[in-house]
């Protein structure tokens, strides 16, 4: 018997899961939406753990916590048993994943203070990029202050990645090692990556979870100079260019809403800012679209995963609509069966497959937790 209980603490969220590892079986799962937003019953990550530690009952068989971390820098790049060392350095690396490393921290210290007789583990989410290449993780700055502040790509979203990628490949009956896949992870906050047989060779975040696609309340990709330039102009400084770019832009920015669905009955009524926020959202994946299949020589699955891409069949008919041309044909019936299984979205005999596998960051986090700490 291995119980695993593993909180996915994120920016405004916790889901959590006790997953028996030796069979996969989820036997408890839940989530806390919105948390410290006005009227909201949560205040905090910290007030939400308790609560969930609180509705599990007895905890006596659980056997491992594995705990969701965004950031790892370029010191833990496998699953990791936290001890305070481990705590102190996640705290560290909070600068590089603002809306997400403070959290995950206040779900270790109080997971680890309710449960103290059980290892915990930090799953990162970088550290499935711990794959990419010199030429996909350098950033064309200067060589010595980037080595001594440890600036690259590092890249997010990672055990997501990895696990619909080796599902892809699954549900597809092909070996994984020879298998070219684009992921778009398309959430609250959205990355997409080129996997070559099973490993990570670039992907559109960054140093941070800011660079790359549009997201709910992030803006992705822009002139770096727009920073410089709007200190000069607007008089705006560091923390509010923070906070603007993190808190204030994407969907949000744009449309008011950082809810795609707001977003699209916006549109859906003519709102043109709405109009305009989908057309942006959209161009900027296919962006990376046309990029990744350069990188990867060529395409053999696209994964549609995460809140938006599980759940949106317009987006995602609208997102690879025209893109015949580079054998990527989607079925419209397939596409708009509602269903919460994997599946496949592509028309029969499309050169590229296009499937739709629903994440399961808390399973993979489970089975690398027990893995970490020697259990099956
Ligand atoms: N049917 C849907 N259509 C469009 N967007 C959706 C739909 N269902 C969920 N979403 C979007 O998915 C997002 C949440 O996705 P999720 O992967 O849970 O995000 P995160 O883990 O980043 O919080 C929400 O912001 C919501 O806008
Ligand atoms: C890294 C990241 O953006 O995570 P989330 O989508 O959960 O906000
Ligand atoms: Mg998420």
């Amino acid at each position: 018997m291995s119980r695993v209980f593993v909180l996915n603490t994120g920016s405004s969220s916790i889901k959590y899961q006790v997953i028996e590892t030796t069979t996969g079986e989820s036997l408890a799962r839940g989530s806390l939406e919105r948390i410290g937003e006005a009227g909201s019953a949560v205040a905090d990550h910290a007030d939400g753990v308790r609560g969930i530690l609180a509705d599990l009952g007895d905890t006596t068989q659980i056997a491992a916590v594995g705990h969701r971390v965004v950031h790892g820098g370029s010191r833990f790049t496998t699953a990791t048993p936290i001890d305070d060392s481990v705590e102190r350095a996640i705290d560290e690396l909070s600068p590089l994943a603002p809306l997400h490393n403070p959290a995950n921290l206040l779900g270790i210290r109080a997971a680890r203070a309710a449960l103290p007789e059980v290892p915990h583990v930090a799953v990162f989410d970088t550290a499935f990029h711990a794959t990419l290449p010199p030429e996909a993780y350098t950033y064309a700055i200067d060589r010595d202050l980037a080595r001594e502040h440890d600036v690259r790509r590092y890249g997010f979203h990672g055990t997501s990645h990895k696990y619909v990628s080796e599902r892809a490949a699954a549900f597809l009956g092909r070996p994984l090692g020879s298998l070219r896949t684009i992921v778009l992870h398309l959430g609250n906050g959205a990355s997409m990556t080129a996997v070559q047989g099973g490993r990570s060779i670039d992907t559109s975040m960054g140093l941070t979870p800011l660079q790359g696609l549009v997201m709910g309340t992030r803006s992705g990709d822009l002139d770096p100079a727009v920073l410089p330039y709007l200190n000069r102009v607007a008089g705006l400084g560091i923390a509010e260019l923070d906070d603007l770019l993190n808190r204030r832009s994407g969907l949000l920015g744009m449309t008011g809403t950082g809810d795609m669905r707001d977003v699209q009955r916006a549109a859906s009524d003519g709102d043109e800012a709405a109009l305009t926020a989908l057309a942006v959202w959209r161009h900027r994946i296919r962006h990376y679209l046309g990029a990744y299949i350069v990188a990867l020589g060529g395409l053999d699955a696209i994964v549609f995963t995460a809140g938006v891409g599980e759940n949106n069949a317009l987006l995602r008919r609208r997102t690879l609509a025209g893109l015949e041309f580079l054998g990527i044909r989607i079925d419209d019936d397939r596409n708009e069966l509602d269903s919460r299984d994997e599946r496949r979205i592509s028309a029969a005999g499309s050169p590229v497959e296009v499937l739709v596998i629903p994440t399961n960051e808390e399973l993979e986090i489970a089975r690398q937790s027990a893995a970490a700490v020697g259990m099956r």
